[in-house]
């Protein structure tokens, strides 16, 4: 099973540890510019330091390398004869160590190449060695590993401030500029306060709607395939699944790609793949001036761009026109019900038209909340299949709660099992797995000091496969979150779960994102069941964005006999299930 994690063996003599890691980091820890370090990583890790397969590597556990006998001896000799004339930082000096404070863990190594590996994987068996902190380096560029709920919590919530997205906010200029997601400062503060709004409850409660009508096609399209007897690749469906709900529910786009292939629906995947393609590019070739003009993949990539952006400029357009002629006064839960989207919500609070920052934000929403919920829905349906009891009380709920119609806002209060597998399924693969910053000051993380510039990797994958902190922690047990607990989140888990971020950057669209998976895995399951596919690819992982599957989800489908509609629950207002 893909989560099952290689546990490293350390013995008291001599920890020789070899990890290879693939350098196919996740959207936002690409290694560029002068972190370039390659495509993929080789780190060997020697406690001391002694040789090792012909390469010579030192580690200690204060950073410091170990001195040569001799002068240890002598600095002791001085030491002991130290009469207060010789300051201690003198020793220091001498030790090559000008200051008192604490050095953060080091694991050094080189780099070498090697292939399907998720760059989180070696991340967590170097968090088992070296703890809650440490510094990765390579040559001479350096990544502060955090895996400590502590110190996240001062990254992300308590000294937020102090950091900014860094690499990240390079890596996804072209495509989503100083959208929200990439943005920093003032114009990250004036963005959040505008668009947030746009996401509330009421808004919310119509996108359930939406849910429900967008998953009923995809259970067409899989009624179809049990029919034929045809096996699906659920990864797939799951992206077009998440795409047409975002276009509708950002900007009132009906991509409709779980049935066409339009050129726009093309373009859009186009630009996705590039900007997964750039976050784990050895090289940042797009920024060489003559290769982006005769590079063949960058003209296809800059057209869909265009395409995808003058569409954009055309729907903000449309949008415009209708804000204009309505009459409706705009307040805190404004919704215009012929178009719920937040780009009209935005446009009718009086934002910007006109302004490049619109397009940026819209991007970023469509981005943001396309993949992970893909991602989450891939996984989801995985872990389902491997745990056939799991499955087995899901539907139970389900077949008791929906009966025979599309889910509504009471039913997420009700799918409580179906939720919990969720939460369960998004601590076993976190979306992304790994958070980036860079601090812009020096600052304190825990007991050691940093400086500015210093680029951070939270790892979530770590806090969430932590196993002090997570019995059987590679285990999918829903049942670890009690039904009538509260919905697990950063605030409760003391940021030991961070599914959604933490702090002032926190998703803006955790519950849209939530009612959205719920909606679709509890549609999902009560019309059908889901196998692996006899001879289908075995289920790796490797990262982008968020977490793919190497060679997809590949699942055979079969009808489930129709629970009859259930009297207690269901709710005469709701709309029936088409057949
Ligand atoms: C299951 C689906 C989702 C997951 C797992 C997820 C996860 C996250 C995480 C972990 C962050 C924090 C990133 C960081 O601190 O660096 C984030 C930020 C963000 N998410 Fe989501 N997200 C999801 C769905 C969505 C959806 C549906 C939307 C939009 C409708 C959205 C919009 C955003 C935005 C705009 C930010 C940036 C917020 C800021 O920096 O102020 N996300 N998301």
């Amino acid at each position: 099973m893909a989560a099952t994690l290689p546990q490293i063996q350390v013995s008291a003599q001599v920890r020789a540890v070899k990890f290879k890691i693939n350098a196919r980091l996740p959207l936002a820890t690409n290694l560029n510019n002068n972190h370039n370090n390659g495509p993929i990583l080789t780190l060997i890790m020697l406690s001391r330091s002694w040789k090792f397969g012909g390469l010579k590597c030192s580690y200690s556990p204060n950073g410091t390398n170990p001195e040569p006998k001799e002068k240890e001896k002598r600095l002791a000799e001085l030491q002991t004869k130290n009469t207060g004339f010789w300051p201690r930082k003198i020793f220091k000096w001498l030790e090559g160590n000008v200051d008192d404070s604490p050095r953060i863990p080091e694991a050094r190594g080189s780099i070498e190449s090697f292939r399907n590996e998720a760059f989180f994987i070696p991340l967590y068996q170097l968090y088992l060695t070296f703890g809650g902190i440490f510094r990765l380096t390579f040559g001479p560029k350096s990544f502060l590993i955090v895996s400590d709920p502590t110190i996240a919590k001062h990254i992300l919530k308590d000294n937020s401030k102090a950091y900014s997205k860094g690499i990240l906010a390079e890596i996804l200029d072209f495509v989503m500029g100083k959208g929200l997601i990439p943005a920093d400062g003032e114009l990250w503060r004036i963005r959040r306060r505008t668009i947030v709004p746009a996401v509330h409850l009421k808004y919310v409660v119509e996108m359930i709607g939406l849910f429900g009508r967008a998953t009923d096609r995809l259970c067409k399209k899989l009624e179809a395939a049990a029919a034929n007897g045809e096996d699906v690749e659920m990864e797939s469906l799951f992206s077009r699944l998440t795409l047409d709900i975002i276009g509708k529910a950002v900007f009132n786009y009906e991509f409709d790609s779980l049935n066409i292939d339009t050129g726009i629906v093309k373009a859009v995947y186009i630009v996705l793949r590039e900007a997964e393609d750039r976050s784990v590019a050895p090289i940042p070739v797009w920024e060489i001036p003559i290769w982006k003009d005769i590079s063949p993949k960058l003209k296809k990539v800059n057209a869909a761009l265009k395409l995808v952006n003058d569409t954009l400029d055309d729907l903000i357009a449309i949008c415009k026109r209708m804000v204009d002629e309505e009459e409706l006064q705009f307040h805190e839960e404004y919704i215009n019900e012929q178009d719920p989207s937040i780009l009209h919500f935005l446009l009718a609070s009086g934002d910007d038209v006109s302004s490049k920052q619109l397009r940026d934000d819209l991007m970023t929403l469509l981005i943001a909340g396309h993949e992970t919920s893909a991602a989450v829905l891939t996984w989801t349906f995985y872990l389902l299949a491997k745990e056939p009891s799991v499955m087995a009380k899901l539907q139970d709920e389900v077949d008791s709660v929906l009966g025979d119609r599309f889910p509504t806002m009471e039913d997420m209060k009700k799918l409580k099992y179906t939720t919990r597998v969720i939460n369960e399924s998004l601590r076993l693969y976190p979306q992304p797995p790994v958070l980036i910053r860079r601090s812009l000051e020096d600052d304190l993380l825990g007991k050691y000091p940093i400086k500015r510039d210093e680029d951070i990797f939270i790892s979530v994958w770590n806090l969430h496969h932590c196993p002090s902190r997570w019995e059987d922690a590679d285990k999918f047990n829903p049942e670890r979150w009690p039904l009538d607990g509260p919905n697990p989140n950063e605030t409760n888990q003391n940021f030991s779960y961070l599914p959604f971020g933490g702090g002032p950057r926190k998703c803006i669209g955790d519950q849209f994102a939530t009612f959205e998976n719920v909606v679709a895995v509890a549609m999902l399951v009560r019309r059908f069941n889901f196998q692996m596919a006899l001879g289908a690819p075995s289920v790796e992982m490797t990262t982008g964005a968020t977490i793919h599957t190497t060679e997809g989800l590949v699942m055979s489908v079969t009808c489930r006999t129709r629970p009859a509609s259930n009297s207690i629950n269901s709710d005469s207002e709701a709309t029936p299930v088409s057949r």
